[in-house]
């Protein structure tokens, strides 16, 4: 089908169709002041705020040795757990992701499994987290320097009271990285509230784009590249001409 297609059918089960009117916004950023452009790769990736799902790092596995989930919740850590653990009781089927995601990487969609077993292989552990804290994770959670990379999808804006700590969370965040390090923050734009559920109505910090790139510089960061301000209709159809890595092109579902 057209891109628009596969689009709907691999992100409406996980967002649901509400979430194309809203706007976001992808920030692949690098914890230094210089904004020359380097590869997004290293050791280890943490995902902040992983929720209960993967189409996050269905890539990042190809690039990074290890990867940390980590999540607030007992209960979306359970749900990816049961999900490495491969025994079956998952919620989601993360089948069309795997699938779609071989696609976008030139690979046949029949290496899903191979790809599914490689994150297994990649996911390190998956760990309690909270960016209202000055230390986001345990202190023995992360080797000495730091992480290479960060992801953080949707998560900072939607657990941030108000701005002030919205800059502060990132912050905190900024702390887990390595120098140089680089952070792919993708969020909502104007978002005042989300359901998280039937009738579970959850508050958003309505961020406009001048607020993030100022957030994101006084946490220490250099933007290196942006989209903003896109519907996701059109971020996905821009994005598909847009000579951007696997990576970032992945990470958007
Ligand atoms: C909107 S969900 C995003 C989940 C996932 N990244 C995604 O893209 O679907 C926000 C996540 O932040 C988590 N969260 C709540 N409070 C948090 C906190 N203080 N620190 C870090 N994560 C938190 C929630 O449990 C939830 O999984």
């Amino acid at each position: 089908g057209t891109l628009q297609e596969v689009f709907q059918q691999l992100y409406v089960p996980h967002f649901g169709p509400k979430l194309f009117g809203v706007k976001v916004f992808i920030a692949l950023c690098r914890l230094c002041p210089l904004s020359i452009p380097g590869d997004v790769s290293g050791e280890v990736l943490v995902d902040i705020g992983s929720g209960p799902t993967l189409y996050q790092v269905l890539s990042a596995c190809e690039v990074f040795n290890k990867v940390l989930l980590t999540d607030f919740l007992e209960v979306n850590r359970q749900e990816l757990r049961r999900w490495l653990q491969d025994e079956g009781g998952c919620n989601m089927d993360w089948t069309p992701y795997l699938q779609h995601v071989c696609k976008l990487e030139g690979r046949r969609p029949s290496a899903w499994m191979e790809k599914a077993a490689k994150l297994r292989q990649a996911i390190a552990d998956i760990l309690p987290v909270d960016v209202h804290s000055p230390q986001p994770l345990a202190p023995d959670a992360l080797p000495s320097g730091g992480a290479d990379c960060l992801v953080s999808c949707f998560c900072l804006e939607s657990v941030s009271p108000d701005l002030p700590a919205f800059t502060r969370a990132l912050g905190h965040i900024g702390r887990l990285l390595r120098p140089s390090g680089h952070l792919l923050l993708i969020g909502a734009l104007g978002e005042s509230y989300y359901f998280g559920g039937p009738g579970v109505k959850i508050p958003v910090v309505p961020l406009n784009e001048g607020q993030v790139c100022d957030s994101l510089k006084e946490s220490g960061f250099t933007l290196i590249r942006h989209f903003w301000s896109f519907s996701l209709e059109v971020l996905f159809k821009r994005n598909a001409k847009n000579p951007l890595t696997n990576f970032l092109s992945v990470v958007i579902f």
